[in-house]
Parts: structure tokens; C-alpha cells; sequence
């Protein structure tokens, strides 16, 4: 079966980072057509449809090589919409958001002849996230004691929520409606200040090394309990458990031990439980601040992980006394790249329609996408292509 693509853009970090890759391909096995536009038929509304996939791959970025040749092999550029004359200038055009839309312009240029046409990255954001939410099922979970439970959103009632994304940095932002938003704080404590940390506290040489860790780590050896001060007791008075977390790291302080003492799956599993539970708590009180109940959590730091969602469903739902609920994305890391997709309009690209299942792609579909480090608990959602038209505009 011969793949053909149409509109393809991606998202492009930082070094250290990912570079997230969603495009769309044509799967008509027609192999003997040459033309995307034979792919082409026309929709209820009289436009030009394109069926196809929609596909997700994600890179690290000092593996940049890696994701060109990627975009080399899969001939991945703005194909579909050229073919229905909506942009004569749009030849060699994919769309990109973050800072390596800015920071690689010249090196995809050079190497692929191809121009990055920037997008706004919390434009971006959103769009994704509402796209998600409106046409994709089952996209929201929440997680809960082990149990992930996929939520039908109703489409009436999605706005307001807070969105938070979970990247190197954290962005929070309240949306109102499509393209309606506010970001209304974010935190530095994020995903890359886990990584950062945890690569010098543990010498790990990879974040999958790193997430892996944690799993078999305990906390409790280097985190100073309620107990731990209360001489084994709750602290009732307050509704603090004798096991809760008083102070993230604190028994380091009286120890008496070096680094080197402690269990590196130790420290991965207090960083993680300090990260997500301050994220948590973060996200919680900006809910409260705008009276919102429903917090959506993404970008790549929570990486399905089980350890990472439970903490920060905890900490919303400790701290809300279980009036917020802390839910999840199943294409987590990519609702940027997705959102900057969303932005093809301009290009011919009038809308996405979702066809409800979600398919697993062939192995190898996703070139690149680090499937072998994923996590045991984690979601390979960059290896889950989702059936869906592209209509162009006439
Ligand atoms: N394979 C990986 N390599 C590096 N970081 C990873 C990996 N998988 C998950 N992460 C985590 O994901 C974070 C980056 O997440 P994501 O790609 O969603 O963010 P981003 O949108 O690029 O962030 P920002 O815009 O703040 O730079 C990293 O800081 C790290 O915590
Ligand atoms: C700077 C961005 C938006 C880049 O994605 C992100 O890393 C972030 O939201 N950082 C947190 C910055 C802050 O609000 O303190």
C-alpha cells in the first residue's frame, strides 16, 4: 500500500527536547496514482475531501538528523492544498511552533529545501487541546488509584477548563472557547527541571532511563514524612496524614549520607513526587482562582506514566477536597504540533473530521519515535495514527 501525504507540519524544541511531528497521509493503496488530488473526493459540504491518517512521531531534538531524514523518506511537505490552487506560494511549506520553529528555520531550509511558517504556540496549544477534546474519542481520562477512566466529553459543556501544559516550562491556561484563552500562569518548575535535576543527581543518560527509575524507587528514604516529625502520628488538626509529604528531599538534611549513598531510583521517585505534586498543587489554585473544575494535563513530562498522573490527580483532588478533577490526554505531548495543523486554513485547509477509531500504525511508521524506551505504563501514542478527511477549501 502506497502512503500519500497532504498537509504535514510539526513542532520544533529546544536542544534537550522533543521535536513533535504530526502529518497526514492519504492511504489510498492505489499505488499507480502519483497525484494527492486523485486521492481527493468531494464531502457533504461540496469541498474536496481528502481520507486519510492523521500520524504522530516525536524526536529528541539533539537527534534532529534523525527527524530530517524522517521528513526526507516520507516526502513530508504541503502537498494537498497546492493541488487545490488555495495557495500558489505555499510550495515547500510546513508549519512549525515553539522555539525551534525560530531556532532551525535555516538548517530545515538548507537540508530540505523546506520553509518553516511559524505558528503561535499557545494559539497552538489550544487548538490542539480543543480538537481534541471535541472530535477525538477516547482522548480524556482521568486517573485514579491504579485506574484509568476515559471521560466522553460533552462538547456543550467543555468550556471554561484550565489546560496545562507540561513541557520543559509549565503554561497554564484558562480557555473560554475556540481561540478564546487566557494564559493565566505557568510554573519553571517543569519537565526539564526534573530532567535537568535528575541528570545530575543520578547520572542517568536518558529521561526514559530516568522515568524508568523511578518506578522502582521509594521516596519515602529521602523525603521527610508527617510522621517522620510527628513521631509517627497524623496530623489530624490540619487533615495531614502521618505518610504525607512534609518537605520534598528533607531527610537529606540529617542523614549524614553524600549522594552517592543514595539509590538513584530513590532520587528519581522524590523529584518526580516534588515535581508533579507541586504542578498539582499549582494547577489546582489557579483552578480555584477562576472558579474552573475541570484541569486538563499535557505535554511530554507526564509520558502516560502512572506514578507521575497519580500524583498530580492526587494533589488537585487533596487540595480541591475532590472538587476539581485532574484529567489527561492521551496525545499528551502533541497538541502543539497539532494545533499548528489546525493552521494549514490558510493554506487551503478548511477542516479535520475525526473518523472514531484510532488505529494502531504499522511498526516502523513512526521512524524515530523512541518506542523502545517508553515507559511500561506509558501510552505509545506516537505510534497510534487516528482516521480522519482533510476538506480543502474549493
Ligand atoms: N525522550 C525524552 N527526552 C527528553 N525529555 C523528555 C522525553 N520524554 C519526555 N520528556 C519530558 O518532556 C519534557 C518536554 O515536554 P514537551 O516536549 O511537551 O515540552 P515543550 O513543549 O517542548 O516544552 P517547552 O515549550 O517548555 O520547551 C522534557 O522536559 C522532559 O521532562
Ligand atoms: C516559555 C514557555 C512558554 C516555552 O514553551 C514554557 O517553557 C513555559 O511556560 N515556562 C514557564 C514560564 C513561567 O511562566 O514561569
Amino acid at each position: 500500500m502506497k502512503e500519500r501525504r497532504t498537509p504535514t507540519f510539526s513542532r520544533w524544541k529546544v536542544k534537550g527536547s522533543l521535536i513533535k511531528l504530526v502529518y497526514f497521509s492519504t492511504n489510498s493503496d492505489d499505488s499507480s496514482s502519483s497525484n494527492d488530488s486523485l486521492a481527493a473526493s468531494n464531502g457533504d459540504r461540496g469541498s474536496p475531501v481528502l481520507e486519510g491518517k492523521l500520524h504522530f512521531a516525536k524526536f529528541e531534538t539533539q537527534k534532529i538528523n534523525d527527524c530530517i531524514d524522517f521528513i526526507r523518506s516520507k516526502q513530508l511537505r504541503l502537498t494537498g492544498s497546492e493541488q487545490h490552487g488555495a495557495s500558489g506560494s505555499a510550495k515547500c511549506v510546513i508549519k512549525a511552533t515553539g522555539g525551534g520553529a525560530f531556532k532551525y528555520a535555516d538548517l530545515f531550509k538548507e537540508k530540505l529545501g523546506i520553509s518553516l511558517d511559524k505558528a503561535d504556540e499557545m494559539d497552538c496549544l489550544v487548538a490542539g487541546a480543543n480538537f481534541l477534546l471535541k472530535a477525538v474519542h477516547p482522548e480524556a481520562f482521568t486517573y485514579m488509584g491504579g485506574q484509568k477512566e476515559f471521560v466522553k466529553i460533552d462538547h456543550e459543556d467543555l468550556y471554561p477548563y484550565l489546560l496545562v501544559n507540561i513541557g520543559s516550562g509549565v503554561s497554564m491556561i484558562k480557555v473560554d472557547g475556540p481561540g478564546k484563552f487566557e494564559r493565566v500562569s505557568g510554573t519553571n518548575v517543569g519537565g526539564g527541571t526534573f530532567w535537568g535535576l535528575g541528570k545530575l543527581l543520578t547520572k542517568c543518560k536518558n529521561f526514559d532511563e530516568l522515568l524508568e527509575l523511578s518506578h522502582q524507587g521509594n521516596n519515602r528514604v529521602i523525603d521527610m514524612l508527617v510522621g517522620d516529625i510527628y513521631g509517627g502520628m497524623d496530623y489530624t488538626k490540619i487533615g495531614l496524614v502521618s505518610t504525607a509529604i512534609a518537605c520534598s528531599f528533607g531527610k537529606a538534611i540529617s542523614d549524614n549520607k553524600e549522594l552517592e549513598d543514595y539509590k538513584p531510583e530513590d532520587i528519581s521517585r522524590s523529584l518526580l513526587r516534588m515535581i508533579s505534586n507541586n504542578i498539582g498543587q499549582i494547577s489546582y489554585l489557579n483552578a480555584l482562582r477562576f472558579g474552573l473544575k475541570r484541569i486538563f494535563f499535557a505535554g511530554f513530562f507526564i509520558r502516560g506514566h502512572a506514578y507521575t498522573m497519580d500524583t498530580i490527580a492526587v494533589a488537585v483532588h487533596f487540595w480541591s477536597k475532590g472538587e476539581a478533577k485532574a484529567m489527561f490526554l492521551k496525545h499528551e505531548g502533541f497538541l502543539g504540533a497539532l494545533g499548528s495543523f489546525m493552521s494549514y486554513e490558510k493554506h487551503g485547509f478548511e477542516d479535520l473530521k475525526v473518523h472514531q477509531s484510532v488505529q494502531q500504525s504499522p511498526v516502523g511508521a513512526s521512524l524515530g519515535g523512541d518506542k523502545s524506551h517508553d515507559p511500561p505504563n506509558g501510552d505509545l501514542n506516537e505510534n497510534q495514527s487516528i482516521d480522519c478527511s482533510v476538506y480543502l477549501s474549493q
